[in-house]
């Protein structure tokens, strides 16, 4: 297997060199470890390992119940050894099937190849600590090739790793152990696995298959996200359609504890007006796509650089993907970031990428084979690879035999290297969310109403936008009240709205604007809808100290600048934030309640108006027809231990007030009187025509 820590993507070379030169120090000259206190291995190599170990208990053992313990035991012992943490649980096992799924192709590759034998050598370069990684270093282990001159053989090899695994499971102490403690590993199933002669590798490994092709009909693409890309598709077996996501998930983020978060979150939700999720689930990329910038680990960046960072100084934002935060300084951002961009006209906002840490791709993980074979070339070459006082790992061409086990790669691999090796998988590994399809987001809406009005909107309307906000402040409400949670970034963007029926709970009439400018006396058709909360990529829990947001000296701010509250953006007020977290999206829901009452007529207007009310100040005119909403606008946006919670706003005059709500009540009545009565005038037609046919 060639080396995983020598991944180009997320380390520089120094310093991957420096790990790698501890990793090679640590083995000593026969074979044997050297007990040294080595850096635990980064995330892919630990699940990589996991996998591969989970895989071996599974075919080892005869019940699942028991290749579970058996692997759960291997692995407490790893973690105990501080060699992993938390990789082995339940959150990571999609990821670990995955690459399982992945080594197994790679060993049919190796296969037909006719190298398949390389991998025995690395069974017995794995490292050594205590607990179940000294198992490895007893000599007797290895008594099948225990000839140093000579190479261990396939079932030598097999072997060795069977008494390894015996040998865990026989020192067990855990009196329940339900894995198969006495008897001796299913030998047939390993040999199987390793055996050159074995084609059938789907027999033996539950490779994943892609659920998202075989469950959905990929429609088209609804938009680009800062985290991913979402598409319409339609599901296979109940023929709906939704609305998935798929995140592309970075190296670095697959050791993010926040990795799963959106969905996690989504699935605890239950509100009229948040966004209904339904599933999620990992696995990689089913096919490759024609959409050469997505997915494609090896042209992200220059699709980063292609794109201005910052060529509005709108909006734009930048994310540490890890942390979910957002790095002010760009210059020093130094990992995934995402720049949101506004258009000239707020049409729609286009995400820029600008990364130098691409999606996860499998071949990233062995991205390190140039670097690999590089260093192989130098230990070809008869020069010493690393010159370490202690403990140095020389390849001399006439004792490669005998130090086998302590180079990186084999002497037998070596001229089959001469020959390009296929990447291990080109495919990223992505997450997949499963929501309701909306029809479109309030800020499409928004985009669209602007064209037909300017400035102070036609009573009528106004209502309708009071009982559109006083929705979203109900889910709100429930994010905060109910689930203790912070949106961070509720912006129209991120409000999508569902067409509904006027019974549906928390629906509200709007007009169906078209792109098209419109002719006062022209009637805007209007259409039922319920608001919904969406896009949790940023929420926090509201006991959430905002840890994440000082990583390594510096300051982070996840959310959008136009919405963010000041004291998300100041180091100083951080105590505010972090003491009133909620009052971070009640400054986000002042700004949009002013645009969804205050039409723009241009970008750069908005710009203004919306600085402007930052400072305190409203629009004349608005200010005097609308007095009640503008006071309590400039309430939302004050200090933060001033602003009113969603629960106060909702019980003010302008959201109390039931005349707004009976208004829609009675306007919904009156639509379905009007289809009721277009119906039954359609039926009379029908019935006169019918009596003018008989009568004729
Ligand atoms: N449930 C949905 N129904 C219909 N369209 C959706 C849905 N979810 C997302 N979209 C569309 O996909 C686009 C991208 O959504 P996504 O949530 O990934 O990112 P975003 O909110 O636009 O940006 P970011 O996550 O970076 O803040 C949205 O702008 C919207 O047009």
């Amino acid at each position: 297997m060639l080396n995983p820590s020598r991944n180009a993507h997320d380390e520089n070379s120094s310093y991957g060199k420096n790990k790698n030169r501890q990793a090679l120090s640590a083995y000593g000259r026969n074979g044997a470890f050297q007990l040294k206190k080595q850096e635990p291995p980064r995330i892919t190599c630990k699940l990589l390992l996991l996998s591969l170990l989970e895989s071996v208990c599974k075919l080892s053992q005869k019940t699942p119940e028991s290749s579970k313990n058996m692997f759960l035991y291997i692995a407490y012992s790893l973690r105990n050894s501080g060699l992993i943490e938390n990789e082995f649980s339940e959150d990571y096992e999609a990821i670990r099937v995955a690459y399982s799924g992945a080594i197994h192709e790679l060993l049919a590759q190796a296969h037909n190849a006719n190298i398949g034998h390389v991998s025995d050598e690395h069974l017995f370069s794995l490292n050594k600590t205590t607990s179940f990684m000294s198992v490895l270093s007893d000599e007797s282990l290895y008594s099948t090739c225990n000839e140093p001159s000579e190479s261990p053989t396939l079932p030598d090899s097999v072997d060795a790793f069977t008494n390894i695994v015996n040998h865990v499971s026989s020192h067990s102490d855990i009196s329940d152990s339900t894995f198969l403690k006495n008897s001796p590993l299913n030998m047939s199933g390993l040999e199987d696995y390793f055996s050159p002669n074995n084609t059938n590798f789907e027999n033996f490994y539950n490779v994943q298959k892609s659920r998202y092709s075989s469950d959905f009909e990929e429609l088209e693409m609804l938009g680009k996200g800062g985290y991913g890309y979402v598409y319409k598709a339609r599901n296979k077996f109940d023929g709906v359609e939704y609305a998935l996501k798929k995140i592309p998930l970075t190296l670095r983020s697959l050791s993010s504890s926040n990795m799963f978060r959106e969905s996690r979150i989504l699935a605890r939700l239950n509100h009229p007006n948040i966004i209904r999720f339904y599933s999620s689930w990992i696995e990689i990329e089913p096919y490759p796509h024609n959409d050469p910038a997505e997915f494609d680990s090896t042209c992200t960046e220059d699709l980063l650089d292609s794109r201005s960072i910052d060529s509005n100084g709108g909006d734009n934002l930048l994310f540490d993907i890890e942390t979910d935060s957002l790095d002010r300084d760009f210059s020093s951002a130094n990992s995934f970031q995402v720049v949101f961009e506004e258009d000239s006209l707020g049409t729609h906002f286009d995400p820029s990428y600008s990364t130098k840490q691409s999606t996860c791709s499998l071949a990233a993980l062995f991205s390190g084979y140039k670097e690999s074979e590089q260093e192989y070339s130098k230990m070809h070459s008869c020069e010493p690879v690393y010159a370490d006082k202690d403990d140095s790992i020389y390849c001399e061409k006439e004792n490669r035999s005998k130090r086998l086990n302590n180079c990186s790669l084999s002497s037998r691999f070596e001229d089959s290297m001469t020959h390009e090796v296929p990447c291990f998988d080109q495919r990223p590994i992505c997450l997949y969310i499963q929501m309701a399809l909306c029809e479109e987001t309030l800020e499409i809406h928004l985009n669209r109403r602007n064209k037909h009005f300017h400035g102070m909107l036609p009573k009528n309307l106004r209502n309708r936008y009071i009982l559109l906000f006083s929705r979203i402040l109900e889910g709100v409400m429930y994010l905060h009240n109910v689930m203790n949670l912070v949106h961070h970034d509720l912006k129209p963007r991120n409000i999508f709205l569902s067409s509904s029926t006027s019974s549906e709970q928390g629906s509200v009439r709007l007009p169906c604007f078209s792109g098209k400018p419109h002719l006062s006396n022209e009637p805007i058709e209007s259409k039922f809808f319920v608001p919904k909360i969406g896009d949790f990529g940023l929420v926090l829990s509201q006991s959430d100290d905002g840890d994440s947001s000082e990583e390594n000296g510096g300051f982070y701010f996840a959310g959008t600048h136009t919405y963010a509250a000041p004291e998300m953006l100041s180091r100083h007020m951080k105590a505010q934030a972090i003491k009133n977290s909620t009052a971070i999206d009640v400054y986000a829901l002042g700004i949009l309640f002013f645009e969804l009452l205050y039409p723009f007529g241009t970008r750069m207007e908005r710009v203004s108006l919306i600085n402007n009310l930052k400072k305190g100040l409203l629009p004349e005119d608005f200010l005097e027809q609308m007095p009640g909403e503008a006071s309590l606008i400039l309430s939302m946006l004050s200090s933060p231990a001033k602003r009113p919670t969603a629960a106060q706003i909702l019980k003010t005059p302008i959201f109390s007030n039931m005349a707004v709500n009976e208004l829609h009540l009675y306007e919904a009545l009156l639509d379905d009187v009007q289809q009721q009565n277009n119906s039954l005038k359609a039926e009379l037609e029908t019935l006169k025509s019918k009596l003018v046919n008989s009568s004729s």
